[in-house]
C-alpha cells in the first residue's frame, strides 16, 4: 500500500488521449474531451484525499490554438464548466484553484469565471490545484526573463541578485509553495513533455501511464503513486 510519508507533494499531469478515446467508440470529439473533465474533476479529489498538496493539471497549452476553431471554442466551454462545478463538486474540500497560463488570450466570459473561482477559493488550505491554460513552459521562462529584465532596467534587481530562487519566484507557479512537481503523469501513451512545465521538471520522477485520460482510475494513479515511492531520488547527488 502507499506509505504517507513517501507522497509527492506536487504531482503534475499532462492530460492527453481525449480524442483517441473517443475515437476508440465512435463517440464524438466532444464526448472525449468531457469524459476527460471528469477524470480531471476525480484527480483533484483523489489528491485531496490523499493530502497530496498541489496538483498540476496541463488541460491548454500555448500549441493547442492550432485545433479547429470548433474545437477549441468547445474547449473554452469545458473549462468553464470543469471550472464553475469547482462550487459544487468541489465545495467543503478546501480546495484552492488558480489558473496559470496566459489568460488573456482567452474568453472574456472564461476570464471572468477564473477570477470568481480563484477569489472565492483564495483562502482555502488545502489541494492547492493549478490549471494551466494556454500555458507552456517556453511562454513561462519568457515571461520570467522580461519580468526580471525590467526590474533591472528600473534598478530594482541588480543582475547579480539574478539567481535559481529568484529566477523561480518569476514563474507562473510562484502562486504554489511548492512550484516543483516530484512527480509527473502522463497518460495516453505518449512519452514526450510537450512544452508543459520546463523549469519546474529539473529533478521530477516521470511516469506515463498507457492509458488515455478518460479511461484513468484511482487504480492507475495508484499504480503511478506506488511507483514514484520505490524510486530513490538522488538529484544528481550519488548514494552509490
Ligand atoms: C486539450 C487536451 C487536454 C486534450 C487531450 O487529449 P487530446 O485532444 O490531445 O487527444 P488525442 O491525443 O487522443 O488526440
Ligand atoms: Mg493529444
Amino acid at each position: 500500500g502507499l506509505k504517507p510519508e513517501l507522497m509527492p507533494k506536487h504531482i503534475a499531469v499532462i492530460l492527453d488521449g481525449n480524442r483517441r478515446w473517443a475515437k476508440e467508440r465512435g463517440l464524438s470529439v466532444q464526448s472525449g474531451h468531457r469524459a476527460g473533465g471528469r477524470v480531471m474533476k476525480a484527480l483533484a479529489c483523489l489528491s485531496s484525499r490523499w493530502g497530496i498538496e498541489v496538483l498540476s493539471l496541463f488541460a491548454f497549452s500555448t500549441e493547442n490554438w492550432r485545433r479547429s476553431k470548433e474545437e477549441v471554442d468547445f474547449l473554452m466551454s469545458l473549462f468553464e464548466e470543469v471550472i464553475q462545478t469547482y462550487e459544487d463538486e468541489f465545495a467543503g474540500s478546501n480546495i484552492r484553484i488558480s489558473v496559470i497560463g496566459d489568460k488573456s488570450k482567452l474568453p472574456e466570459s472564461l476570464q471572468k469565471m477564473i477570477a470568481t473561482a480563484e477569489e472565492s477559493t483564495g483562502g482555502n488550505t488545502g489541494l492547492h490545484l493549478l490549471v494551466a491554460i494556454n500555458y507552456s513552459g517556453r511562454y513561462d521562462i519568457m515571461q520570467a526573463s522580461r519580468s526580471i529584465a525590467r526590474k533591472v532596467k528600473d534598478g530594482v534587481v541588480q543582475v547579480e541578485d539574478i539567481n535559481e530562487t529568484t529566477f523561480e519566484k518569476e514563474l507562473e507557479t510562484n502562486c504554489v509553495e511548492f512550484p516543483n512537481p516530484d512527480l509527473l503523469i502522463r497518460t495516453s501513451g505518449e512519452q514526450r513533455i510537450s512544452n508543459f512545465y520546463l523549469w519546474q521538471l529539473a529533478y521530477t520522477e516521470v511516469f506515463f501511464a498507457k492509458k488515455n485520460l478518460p479511461d484513468l482510475e484511482e487504480e492507475d494513479f495508484i499504480e503511478a503513486l506506488t511507483s514514484f515511492q520505490k524510486r530513490e531520488r538522488r538529484f544528481g547527488g550519488s548514494k552509490y
